[in-house]
């Protein structure tokens, strides 16, 4: 067995920024590393897993692509996360790049103390971690401190925390990471592009490499082999959560919604846009039925964006069933998103 530490890179970033966009990228592109990759979502539907899987290459074949949906990575550490790397490096050709998808709910720093696990800290480093942003949202102060709150709180106690959720979420991300890739440019202007930016800047603790991406496209070059032993180095890494060991994703909420079979393509992103418009649902996925299509149409919905491509044939074992993984934060109205979903 070689005694060099297995390399490790954490993609993380908000809910639908691209990160597995990223990984896909890089998978076809893997620079002659055999790679492995984790991939851990909200929702039991798996569906990054299954994009992954569908991109699968001679360098990271389907069986070294391993989703993880039982809850947050960081929180399954002995159950979940070092079982399924040990197997990994156990294999007769063990992957020589692991990339680590997290969700987009994920904070990283608690997945970089996961690192610190006796069976593992021998055995794989941190060599990057890269915080994908969308562009657009980043612009559009998606991410920005709730400066009513500010304003009512400024002349009273200066350690309230003045954070949205999607700010928490945001700060502590960029925080952590080495690289942050700032996608969608295709959605922003020059000006939104420079605001973008400067945010990240001002976000981040360290001079951070920010690096524009469309679609994920990047020189895997530039983000993999970063050697920033990332786990030696969680002092530079401030977190929200820093001051509690445990945390929890109770300021967001998951459901999955089944609906029923939609005649066409247009009817169903109608819905997805309008339970972002009316209802605040940050994202929602899923694979959807429409009659009298042999192929399954893949629906992403990020705020009010929404694509969806029909991605491959139903096959003959599989349940012909439209679901929908749906996320908003703590408190939206489940049952009009689901009203509105199956309407
Ligand atoms: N316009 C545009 N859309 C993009 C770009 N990159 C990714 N997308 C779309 O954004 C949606 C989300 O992309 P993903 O790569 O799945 O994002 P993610 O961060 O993995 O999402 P979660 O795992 O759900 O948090 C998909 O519909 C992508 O096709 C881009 O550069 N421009």
């Amino acid at each position: 067995m070689s005694l060099e530490k297995i390399p490790v890179t954490i993609i993380t970033g908000f809910l639908g920024a691209g990160k597995t966009s990223l990984v896909r990228h890089l998978i076809e592109n893997p620079a002659g590393r055999r790679l492995a990759v984790l991939v851990n979502e909200f929702g039991d539907l798996g569906v990054d897993g299954d994009i992954l899987k569908g991109c699968a290459d001679p360098s990271c074949p389907a069986d070294s692509i391993v989703e993880l949906t039982n809850g947050c990575l960081c929180c399954t550490v002995a159950d979940e996360f070092v079982p399924t790397i040990t197997a990994l490096l156990a294999r007769p050709e063990p992957p020589e790049h692991i990339l680590i998808e997290t969700s987009g709910l994920a904070l990283p720093k608690p997945l970089l103390k996961a690192f610190e696990w006796p069976d593992l800290r021998t055995r794989i480093t941190v060599d990057g971690v890269i915080a994908v942003a969308d562009a657009e949202a980043v612009a559009d102060g998606r991410f920005a401190p709730d400066l009513p709150a500010v304003a009512a709180q400024r002349n009273a106690d200066e350690s309230i925390d003045h954070d949205t959720p999607l700010g928490e979420v945001f700060e502590d991300q960029v925080a952590c990471a080495d690289i942050v890739i700032l996608n969608k440019v295709d959605l922003v202007d020059a000006a939104g592009l420079a605001q973008a930016r400067s945010t990240v800047q001002a976000e981040s603790p360290r001079p951070v490499l920010v690096i524009e991406t469309l679609e994920g496209r990047v020189d895997p070059r530039v983000v993999l082999g970063l050697g920033a032993a990332a786990e030696a180095d969680l002092d530079a890494r401030p977190s929200h959560h820093d001051s509690h060991a445990e945390h929890d994703h109770d300021d967001f909420e998951t459901i999955v919604v089944t609906l029923p079979d939609h005649a066409t393509v247009t009817e169903v992103v109608g819905k997805v846009e309008a339970i972002a418009r009316e209802h605040g649902v940050l994202r929602a996925k899923g694979y959807v039925v429409v009659c009298g299509k042999p192929m399954r149409l893949l629906v992403q919905g990020v705020g009010t964006r929404v694509r969806a491509q029909f991605d491959r044939p139903w096959t003959s074992g599989e349940e012909r069933v439209s679901r929908l993984v749906v996320i908003g934060q703590k408190g939206f109205d489940q049952a009009a998103v689901t009203a509105a979903l199956q309407g």
